[in-house]
């Protein structure tokens, strides 16, 4: 199995590049179908959602807007429990429906929390788009409309998740090595 090494900690392939294809083609055209006449705004959460958020963009074939947010609760290798919004939505979503794209949901602090945060800007209709999913870890009662792939409770790296800054360039995801 591929091994890397980020700083101190050492990392084994736990998703290729194929998998998270095939996830994001199948996102894809759920979304086509469901959301063709909605003129949704899409809402990439940075940091970790760049990569994730550029390569679903382009299998969408509807109308449809992008805008950014930047929040933070993640450091080192867990949750702060705590979301800290580094840069906000400057974009009015009154009767909008959004989309929240996110890399992963982990303790579904951080979603939960700008569901909250937009649900006070009165939109139409706020779905939830994760390539991926922590079950065991999400503490959170939120409602995830797509959902790329579930994976178990472990620190992952890669495809726009990082370990303090590094890996996110990283095509594949890989899971810590204790
Ligand atoms: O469900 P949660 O436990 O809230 O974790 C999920 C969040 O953690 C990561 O962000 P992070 O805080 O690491 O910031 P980053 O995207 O800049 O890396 C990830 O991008 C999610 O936004
Ligand atoms: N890098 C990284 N960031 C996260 N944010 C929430 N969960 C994770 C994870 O497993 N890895």
């Amino acid at each position: 199995m591929k091994r890397i090494q980020l700083l101190d900690k050492q990392f084994a392939l736990s998703i290729p590049a194929s998998d998270i294809k095939k996830a994001l083609w199948e996102m894809a055209e759920k979304m086509n179908k469901e959301l063709k006449d909605q003129n949704p705004l899409m809402i990439c959460i940075l940091n970790g959602s760049f990569m994730f958020s550029a390569d679903l963009m382009k299998l969408i074939d509807f109308p449809c807007e992008i805008s950014f947010v930047k929040l933070a609760s993640y450091e080192g290798m867990g949750s702060t429990g705590k979301v800290k919004q580094l840069i906000g939505l400057n974009e009015e979503i009154e009767g909008r429906t959004v989309v929240l794209l996110e890399d992963i949901v982990d303790t579904g602090v951080t979603i939960e929390n700008l569901m909250n945060q937009l649900d006070s800007q009165k939109p139409k209709d706020v779905k939830v788009a994760t390539l991926l999913f922590k079950p065991e870890a999400c503490k959170k009662n939120v409602k995830l409309d797509y959902v790329g792939l579930e994976i178990p409770n472990d620190f992952i790296v890669g495809y726009g998740l990082d370990y303090d800054g590094y890996g996110r360039n990283l095509p594949d995801i890989y899971t810590v090595i204790d």
